[in-house]
């Protein structure tokens, strides 16, 4: 069978992924480990491909698994329909995104999948760019204040900013959070992604009873209240106010709110679950993506060359110009820069899926309702499709000609890829080709070193930190 790496009699893995050192000390209770997740799937994978890991007792499903890096097994599990359900740590969601499609499974998934796709249509997204640019302004505004400083961390930043985005986008309301609105949501958001993170990688709080008994779930109780009340004040509003057919610009909610009209296929409960799933996936992941790109871009000053390079070749010298979906298209070398970086920095380093039924691979036995976390990270950074994986090349993806499909998969790959890739990438090149227009990125110095953390969505623990200077 799969080699289980050396781990607690009781707490199996836990203490790997919780602690340097392997003791049990307060981080089992808290929340600073995620950092050591990253290190603790090094060391299992020094014992093989795929390996078994259980974070404790095996008599609790939930808390063990396979997790793999081996580009075989990841294509035959993305590529078969015996894996469409979501592995169970992804229960951690469901308080907030109920049955959104990020986690539900079966019939109930598929139908919601083919009502939601053609709300992703280009058409659709085209309208969009006005909220990119128009919000991307806004952040452009807040860097400026940052002209010259030693270091900024453009994380926190940026994540308000596709905050706003999506917000706008989806729910077709302004949150302003850029501007200091709205304060309570973001914080509710924050405290729950930082809820869900603990308790995937927490033995204490990864069972219900225990979890109940502490004080997060309190927290997380009162920040669901914030976050399921204002997603319904704004479906409430928005069903009373006629959809205006005049404007192209139609938020995913309203088209939501119109297919349950016409089709009756949704209920409301269930148009706030799939609004909450895009405020969740669609924000703090393209956030990431932005920041590291930028983190990129300031330690490669010759391919920031060729961005900027390019955007003279789009716009001239101008900085604010009013740009339009096809000239986000013809980025072309930007989209390479932000493949490359999303290869080395996957905003979601680990995806979960679970054996339908028992399933043979490469003459392993896969029994029935295991759980396979797949590490888009460790994928991402095999020599075998990536020469040279750690340094950061984006010509490397001029020459990528698709025989290893599945090698490079920030968005997932198969019938349960993400529905928002189209959208994010829009979003990442409106919002950076802005930057670069108005400033120069720099390291810092001394060189800010990223601390990794494997959480839900890609992070670094002491921030993403540049030099900017305003471009004359
Ligand atoms: C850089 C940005 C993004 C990255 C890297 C990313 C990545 C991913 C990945 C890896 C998955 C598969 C998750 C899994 O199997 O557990 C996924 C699913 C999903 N993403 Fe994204 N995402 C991004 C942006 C967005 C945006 C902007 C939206 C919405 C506007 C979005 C909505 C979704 C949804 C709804 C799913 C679930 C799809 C399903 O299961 O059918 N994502 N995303």
């Amino acid at each position: 069978n799969f080699i289980e790496p050396p781990g607690h009699l009781v707490l199996g893995h836990a203490l790997d992924m919780t602690s340097t050192q392997g003791r049990l000390n307060t981080s089992v209770l808290c929340s600073q480990f995620s950092a050591e997740a990253l290190h603790a799937l090094n060391k299992f994978f020094s014992y093989g491909k795929t390996v078994k890991i259980r974070l404790g007792p095996s008599i609790f499903p939930i808390a063990e698994g396979l997790v793999t890096e081996d580009y075989n097994l990841i294509e035959f599990i993305l590529s078969s329909n015996k894996f469409l359900k979501k592995s169970l740590n992804y229960y951690f969601f469901r308080s907030w995104l109920g049955n959104g499609l990020l986690v539900s499974s079966g019939n109930y998934w598929k139908k919601r999948r083919k009502i939601l796709t053609p709300t992703f249509h280009f058409e659709i997204l085209k309208e969009f760019v006005d909220v990119f640019e128009s919000v991307g302004n806004v952040l452009v505004d807040k860097l400026e204040t940052y002209d010259g400083h030693p270091s900024v961390d453009l994380h926190p930043l940026v994540s308000l900013c596709t905050l706003d985005v999506i917000s706008e986008t989806a729910m077709g309301t302004k949150i302003n959070v850029q501007s200091g609105q709205n304060s309570q949501y973001v914080q509710s958001v924050k405290e729950m992604c930082r809820i869900i993170v603990e308790r995937l990688f927490s033995p204490i709080k990864l069972f219900d009873l225990t979890f109940f008994l502490s004080k997060d779930y309190y927290i997380q109780q009162k920040a669901l209240k914030v976050l399921h009340g204002f997603t319904m004040g704004v479906i409430n509003s928005r069903q009373r106010t006629p959809i205006n057919t005049t404007t192209k610009k139609i938020a995913f909610l309203d088209l939501l709110l119109k297919i349950s009209r016409d089709e009756n296929a949704l209920t409301v409960d269930e148009i706030r679950e799939e609004v909450d799933t895009f405020m969740f996936e669609g924000h703090d992941t393209t956030a990431s993506g932005i920041s590291f790109t930028l983190y990129c871009l300031a330690e490669h000053s010759e391919v920031q060359e060729k961005v900027l390079e390019e955007q003279k070749a789009l716009f001239g010298n101008e900085k604010n110009p009013v740009v339009t979906y096809s000239e986000l298209q013809r980025m072309k070398y930007l989209e390479y820069v932000i493949k490359e970086a999303l290869r080395l920095y996957p905003s979601v380093p680990v995806i979960g899926r679970l054996a339908r039924e028992e399933t043979e691979f490469d003459g392993y036995l896969i029994p029935r309702h295991t759980n396979v976390l797949i590490s888009i990270f460790h994928l991402h950074r095999n020599p075998n499709y990536f020469p040279d994986p750690e340094d950061f090349k984006p010509e490397r993806f001029e020459r990528f000609d698709g025989s290893f499909p599945y090698s490079f998969i920030p968005f997932s790959a198969g019938s349960r890829n993400c529905i928002g890739q189209k959208f994010a990438v829009l979003e990442m090149k409106s919002v950076i080709s802005k930057i670069i227009r108005h400033f120069e990125i720099r390291p810092t110095f001394p060189k800010h070193e990223l601390e990794l953390s494997l959480a839900v969505v890609l992070k670094s623990e002491n921030g993403v930190k540049v030099v900017l200077r305003k471009r004359n």
